[in-house]
Order: C-alpha cells, then structure tokens, then sequence
C-alpha cells in the first residue's frame, strides 16, 4: 500500500554535501527527509569505499615489513577497514538519523513529478528537493571487460579480503595510481595500463615523471600509450603498444578510467530535470537545476570530483535556503588536490604548462625533496623521494600553482592554497618563519631555487 509523506526538503543520497545540508537545514527547523539507497553506504562514497578506506589502506600498506606475509597483512588491513568504515557509518546514520527534524529512509530514490518523490511504496511531497547521488566508476566499453569476473572496481577492492597475486589497472589517473601504490606495497605484481602517452596527464611532464620514477622503483609496472583491446578467457588483458600486440595474465583487473554522475535510477525526466551532455545533473553556479526548487551537489554536478568540493556544495545550498544567497561556486579560487601514492602528489593552482599556455611569464621554482637541505625532516622520517615545484608570476611574484610531491603534501599544499586565495607573494611565503624541523620550512628554499624564469615584459 502507498503512504505519502511530506516534508520541507528532501535530499536523495547520503554523500556529503546532502548530509551537511541535512543537518544544517534540520537545526533551522526544517523538516528534511534523507534517502539513501544502501544500507552500507550512510555517509557515501568518502567514508564507505572512497577517501577513509584508501587511505587507511595507504598507511597499512607502508607499515607491512618484509617478514610478514603479504595475504596476512592484507587480510588484517581490510579487516581494519571494515572496523572503521562501519564505526563511521553507523556514526553518520545516527547523527543524522536522531537528529531534530530529520527522518533517514533506506531505499533507492526516483522522481515522480517535480514535487515528489518515491522510494518503494513511500511518496513524499517536498518543497525543496537536494540531489546528492554521487558518482560510480565507469567500466569502460572494452570486450570482455564486463563479463569478466575479474574485472573489479574500488568497492570490490575495498570489500575484499583476498590479495590478487597479478593486478592490472586499466587507467593511470587518480583511483588508477593510488590503487596501484597500494597493492604493490601489500606485495601484489601490478601492472599500470595507460592510454595516454604517460600517467598523471593533467601534470607537468616533470612531476610526472618524478611519480612515474617512484612507482616504478617500488615496482609497479607502467605501460603508457596501451590500447586495451580486450579481456580473453576472463583473465587475460590483450592490449597494442608501439604497434604491437601483448598479453598479461591477471588475477583481477582494476577498471580506474573515470567516474560518472550517478543518475540511472533518478527518473529526472519526470521533473524535467535537465542533464548535460557529460551525463551529469546541469546545475547553475548556484546549484540550482533546471527546475529552481532542485539542487544537485557533489559528484552528480559534474564538478570536481572531491568530498571537499561536494562540502562546499553544500555551504552554497544552504546560503541559498537559509542565508543571503550571494555565495555561488564562482567564488573558489585555487582548489587543491592530493592523489595518495607514497609519498603524496599535492597539487594547486596551474601548471606551468597551463600557466605558460595562459599567457603568463613565469619564474619556476623546483628542488628534489633529497636536495632541500633546509628540509631535514624527510631525512628523519626517511622519506627523501619526490620534488617540489612552484609556478610564479614573473610580473607580480604572486603563486599560480605548485605541485608537491613529498612527505607531507597533503597538508604542506593547503598553506600554499591559503596563500594563493589571499594574494601572499612567493616571497612572503619564502620568507617566513615555519616550525623545525618540519616540512614546510623546505618553502624557505625551494621558492628561491629558481630553474627557469622568463623575462618580464
Ligand atoms: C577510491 C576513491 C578514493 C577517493 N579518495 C578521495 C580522497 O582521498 N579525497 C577526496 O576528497 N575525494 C576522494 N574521492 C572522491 C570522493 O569520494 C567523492 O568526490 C565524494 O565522495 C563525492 O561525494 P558526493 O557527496 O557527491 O556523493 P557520494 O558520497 O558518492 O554519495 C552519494 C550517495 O547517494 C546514494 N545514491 C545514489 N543514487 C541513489 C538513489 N537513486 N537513491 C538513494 N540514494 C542514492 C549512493 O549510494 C551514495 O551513498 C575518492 C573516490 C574514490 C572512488
Ligand atoms: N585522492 C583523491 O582525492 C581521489 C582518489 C581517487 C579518486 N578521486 C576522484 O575520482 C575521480 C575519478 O578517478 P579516476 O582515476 O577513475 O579517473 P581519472 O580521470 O583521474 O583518471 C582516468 C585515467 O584513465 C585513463 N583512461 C581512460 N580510458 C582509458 C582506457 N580505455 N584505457 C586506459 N586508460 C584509460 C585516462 O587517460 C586517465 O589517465 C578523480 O578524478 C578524482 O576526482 C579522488
């Protein structure tokens, strides 16, 4: 039998910025209805198969020494995984779940016309409707590949207790690279299959090559410029390099070319919901859809796929619902990212590629992290691989991107971040005073080691 409910705002999917909302727009007296369509996944991606699990299985991975048993070692960090992905789920359900004003209902979502809302026999009228449905890994159209029962993707991964002897990652870019950092470190023979002609494309061909320099010496396997052509009797992966075709036998094969706004099951057409032609939900720099009374935050928007961008989604919705109203993505400026090999890749801003194909005059600042003499710390912590490169305005001496490749990017990138959103010259950053023996005092030097400037105009 069909019951109705109404409420003020219902949000579709529990990702971040819906949550945050949620929670937000509940305190305010709202009444919110939050649905999510699986009962392991409160909290979305992130915390469930995304960032928290990753990253868990970057610190576990390092900590395995060379008497442990590779399948032991492993078989205990996702038990590890487990633990903690269910602590904060269960955590994310119950502070949303029994706070004031808000109901969770489990159950995967459509629209029925653009007031309603249903989830199994549940219809629920709403005022104000928030999309927030992430995305999901894209299998790419190879033969083979989706009926291959060792084709896996990051939730697979993450639920797994078994270590694959023989991976090969199809995809060299975000998921592609972290995963493969991973396993090898867990003691699997990976192997790297990249279209382009290297990995990391959206670097410069320094950084990534300093990267590709790291993986390879830990022994992950690149192969750039590999067309995958198929997967044969399920566990072979036949692909053309240099005119040439090769095999490689796998225990399972990571698809890591991309992710997708999930909107399948949303019904948007029943809202005239309008979608790119990317396939995301078509929102303006206020979020609002198509239709102005649904938003869409997070992944689904098609922005940038980062939990942090998908929090800040939601710091523009709820501007619009319970504030002035002026905030809008239009304002961020200089949004890092950190890719979790070991040691990470953090970067902001501009390339030099970028920056130079801008228009801009640059000075580039770069040092390997072995070379910064006023940077012991990565001596102490014994992690001397990688480099630093900043990109600067040779006119106004203000950062227009860095690239970090060391020990401690993660949090080093988000000073430079800071500085670049408050127009702190390249030379205050150099010059001032930071802790010892810590990692961003390597600024000190590595700002002034200029290797390539041009002349300003
Ligand atoms: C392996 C991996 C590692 C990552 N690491 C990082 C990292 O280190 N740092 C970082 O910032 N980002 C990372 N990301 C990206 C980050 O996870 C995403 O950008 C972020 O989780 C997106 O959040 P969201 O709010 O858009 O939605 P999500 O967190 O994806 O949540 C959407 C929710 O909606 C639910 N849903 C979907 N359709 C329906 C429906 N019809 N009805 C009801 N519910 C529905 C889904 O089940 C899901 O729980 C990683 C991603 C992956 C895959
Ligand atoms: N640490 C983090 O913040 C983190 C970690 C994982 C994922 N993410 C987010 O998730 C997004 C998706 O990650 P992703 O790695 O799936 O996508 P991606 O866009 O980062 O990289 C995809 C890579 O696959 C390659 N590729 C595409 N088709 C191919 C094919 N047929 N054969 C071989 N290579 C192919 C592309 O050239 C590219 O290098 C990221 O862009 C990022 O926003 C973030």
């Amino acid at each position: 039998m069909t019951s109705n409910l109404t409420a003020d705002v219902v949000v579709i999917g529990f990702g971040k910025g819906g949550k945050v909302t949620a929670a937000a727009l509940g305190r305010a007296g709202r009444r919110v209805i939050l649905i999510e369509r699986s009962d392991q996944m409160y909290g979305g991606t992130c915390p469930n198969v995304g960032c928290v699990p990753t990253k868990q299985l970057v610190h576990h991975s390092s900590k395995r020494r060379p008497d442990d048993s590779p399948e032991e070692w492993f078989e205990r960090s996702i038990a590890e995984v487990k633990a903690l992905t269910s602590t904060f789920r269960a955590g994310n359900y119950n502070a949303l779940n029994e706070a004031e004003n808000i109901t969770v209902l489990t159950g995967t979502a459509s629209f029925v016309d653009e007031h309603t809302v249903a989830v199994g026999d549940v219809r629920i009228v709403a005022e104000t409707i928030l999309i927030n449905t992430g995305s999901e890994s894209v299998i790419p159209n190879i033969p083979g590949l989706r009926e291959s029962p060792r084709t896996v993707t990051n939730v697979d991964l993450i639920h797994t207790a078994h270590l694959p002897g023989r991976l090969a990652v199809i995809g060299g870019g975000y998921q592609g690279i972290e995963f493969a950092s991973i396993y090898r470190r867990f003691g699997t023979q990976v192997t790297v299959l990249e279209s382009s002609d290297r990995i990391l494309g959206r670097e410069d061909d320094d950084v990534a090559a300093v990267a590709a320099d790291i993986l390879t010496g830990e022994g992950v396997e690149i192969v750039a410029g590999a067309e995958v052509l198929e997967i044969r009797d399920e566990d072979t992966v036949v692909y053309r390099k240099g005119g040439r075709e090769h095999t490689l036998t796998v225990d399972a094969i990571l698809a890591a070319t991309g992710r997708a706004p999930a909107i399948a099951e949303l019904k948007l057409e029943n809202a005239g919901v309008r979608t790119t032609a990317g396939g995301a939900v078509e929102v303006d720099s206020y979020l609002r859809t198509s239709q102005p009374h649904i938003f869409a935050l997070g992944d689904v928007n098609g922005g940038p796929q980062f939990t942090y961008i998908s929090l800040d989604d939601s710091r523009i919705v709820v501007d619009q619902l319970l504030g002035s109203g002026k905030r809008s993505t239009a304002d961020r400026v200089a949004v890092p990212q950190t890719l979790f090999m070991s040691p990470p890749l953090a970067t902001v801003g501009l390339t030099e590629k970028a920056a130079r194909s801008a228009g801009y005059r640059v000075r580039i600042g770069m040092e390997n992290v072995a070379d910064i003499v006023a940077m012991p710390r990565a001596y102490i912590v014994e992690e001397t691989r990688g480099a630093m490169k900043f990109v600067i305005d040779a006119e106004t001496d203000q950062i227009l991107g860095a690239a970090l490749l060391s020990v401690d990017a993660q949090e080093l990138i988000n000073v430079v971040t800071l500085a670049m959103r408050h127009r702190i010259t390249a030379a205050e950053l150099r010059d001032s005073i930071y802790t010892h023996p810590s990692s961003t005092e390597a600024f000190n030097e590595v700002l002034g080691a200029v290797i390539r400037a041009d002349g300003v105009r």
